[in-house]
């Protein structure tokens, strides 16, 4: 398989960067006149994979809301996750997994290995036990061609305290970003690397007061932007809050797309429309 950067980059190309999530919410399995219940949940998960599989570069299933219906919630997210493999789209797991790292080898297997029954294209992990704990998810998603999304800088108001925190004269989020750009160093040529952050589409601010902007566009990482819609931000704010990093930004949003459900095509319009905005934030592809 191609490394997660180079098929990112492909499917970027193709569909634009918004990457669209699938967050089973019980307000959203009410408002879909769904019970909130496995059965309720089968048909969004069903619905949801139709609507944007095929349609997007990335597809983020949200494990919360599976994990919340115990066993039987599991297995449809991996349903979720097979389906979006047979039509070809680039998931990524949203787990935010983090631990000591002989733990963090075993979610690695759980997340990335080629024969795990919940395997995704790339996933989300917490730094916050120490960047080199991660080292086993990075390894082996290394050796399977897949990704894996560090959180710097988080869309939640309450982050700050703890990511905009300065340890000898360097930021937690300033610290975190170098050390993706170093992951990335390596990485093979395109536009994105393989190792990716988080960093909220809510946070432009804190980017310009922190001087973050250079970092992050030299990361070469690609930068999952969520916060788009329910949480307040526009794609209009990456492209004034994130400067000369925008290009690699993948705005993501679920509720303001998923609230178009439960048909297909308001579904895919509504995401359509955000692929729209969001299509200002890169620079056309060069002329021949
Ligand atoms: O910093 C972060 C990291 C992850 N998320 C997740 O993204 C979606 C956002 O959903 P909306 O409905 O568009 O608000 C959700 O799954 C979060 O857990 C985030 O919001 N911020």
């Amino acid at each position: 398989m191609d490394p997660f950067g180079i098929r990112l980059g492909e499917a970027v190309a193709r569909f634009g960067p918004v990457c669209v999530g699938i967050d089973p919410h019980a307000s959203l399995l009410e408002a879909w006149k769904l019970p909130d219940t496995v059965q309720g949940l089968r048909q969004f998960a069903e619905i949801t994979v139709e609507a944007f599989g095929g349609h997007a570069a990335l597809v983020k299933p949200q494990s919360a809301f599976f994990e919340r219906f115990g066993a039987a919630g599991v297995e449809m997210l991996e349903d979720v996750l097979a389906g979006l493999r047979e039509v070809g789209t680039l998931s990524l797991l949203d787990v935010k997994r983090g631990d000591i790292g002989s733990t963090m080898a075993a979610y690695a297997q759980a997340y990335l290995s080629d024969c795990s029954p919940l395997r995704a294209d790339a996933i989300t992990v917490s730094p916050f036990l120490g960047f080199g704990s991660l080292t086993p998810a990075f390894d082996l998603a290394k050796r399977t061609g897949r990704g894996v999304f560090v959180l710097a800088m988080t869309s939640n108001p309450e982050a700050g305290h703890v990511q905009h925190a300065v340890w000898e004269q360097e930021t937690v989020s300033g610290a975190i970003i170098d050390e993706v750009a170093e992951a990335n160093a390596l990485a093979s040529a395109g536009t994105f690397g393989d190792v990716g952050m988080v960093v909220g589409a809510t946070v432009g601010e804190d980017i310009a007061d922190l001087g973050l902007g250079e970092r992050l566009a030299q990361s070469r990482a690609p930068l999952l932007a969520p916060g788009v819609g329910a949480q307040g931000a526009t794609v209009g704010d990456i492209g004034r809050g994130f400067g000369a990093a925008a290009p690699l930004v993948l705005p993501a949003t679920s509720r303001a797309v998923l609230e178009a459900g439960p048909d297909v095509d308001a579904l895919r319009k509504a995401l359509q429309a955000v692929q729209e905005e969001a299509s200002a934030l890169r620079p056309p592809a060069p002329l021949d």
